[in-house]
């Protein structure tokens, strides 16, 4: 079970531990960490391919983590760059946050509306039946979607600025998340989903 420490509120859903925390860091300290993550982080934009038809991620990715955190995602093979300082830092944040420790993050920057993810659970077998994902997003607020797999239950949240959004237990193996298209955001949101890929 994760314990927060920072004041935050248990999301009751059927089948799912979800934890979240609106204001994890303060706008000021948010906005600095935007840029500094928009601008240090390898961003780049895998091919995925999809029923023989290959085409670039609607967004742009990077992959951190320890050495040895190699990750099977869509397809892709992602070797991980090593920790860069704005990420190391946050990390360290995160794991005091949640006494939980964390060895790979994969950051997502959605350029504007027009970015998305599709849905899927993070159900990858490096991540063990039960992850624990910490979610922590910066710039423009997103709408964050999730539906049940078989029991047909929605819910929505938006995931605002300086967000932290921990998706625990069972979570992953009974529901699937999306981040849809919005054409009226035009500025970029760079989400970090803190991961424990076993095995290493
Ligand atoms: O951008 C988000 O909020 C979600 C990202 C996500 O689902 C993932 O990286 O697996
Ligand atoms: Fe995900």
């Amino acid at each position: 079970m994760v314990s927060a420490t920072k004041v935050g509120q248990q999301i009751v859903l059927p089948g799912a531990s979800l934890w979240l925390v609106d204001q994890w860091c303060a706008d000021s300290e948010s906005v600095n960490i935007m840029n500094r993550l928009q601008s240090e982080l390898d961003w780049n934009q895998p091919e995925i391919t999809l029923f023989g038809r290959s085409n670039p991620i609607p967004r742009l990715q990077a992959w951190y983590g320890d050495a040895g955190t190699r990750y099977r995602y869509s397809g892709m093979t992602m070797q991980p760059e090593p920790w860069q300082p704005t990420l190391l830092a946050l990390k360290q944040q995160l794991e005091q946050t949640l006494s939980y420790q964390f060895n790979s993050v994969l950051a997502n920057l959605y350029r504007d509306g027009r970015d998305s993810m599709g849905w899927h659970s993070d159900n990858e077998p490096e991540l063990g039946s039960a992850p624990v994902i910490a979610s922590l997003s910066f710039g423009a607020p997103r709408r964050f979607q999730m539906r049940h797999k078989y029991q047909g239950y929605k819910f929505e949240l938006v995931l605002g600025a300086g967000s932290l959004l921990v998706m625990s237990g069972v979570t992953q193996q009974h529901w699937q998340h999306a981040v849809p298209k919005q054409s009226k955001v035009h500025e970029p949101r760079i989400n970090l989903t803190f991961r424990t890929v076993r095995g290493v």
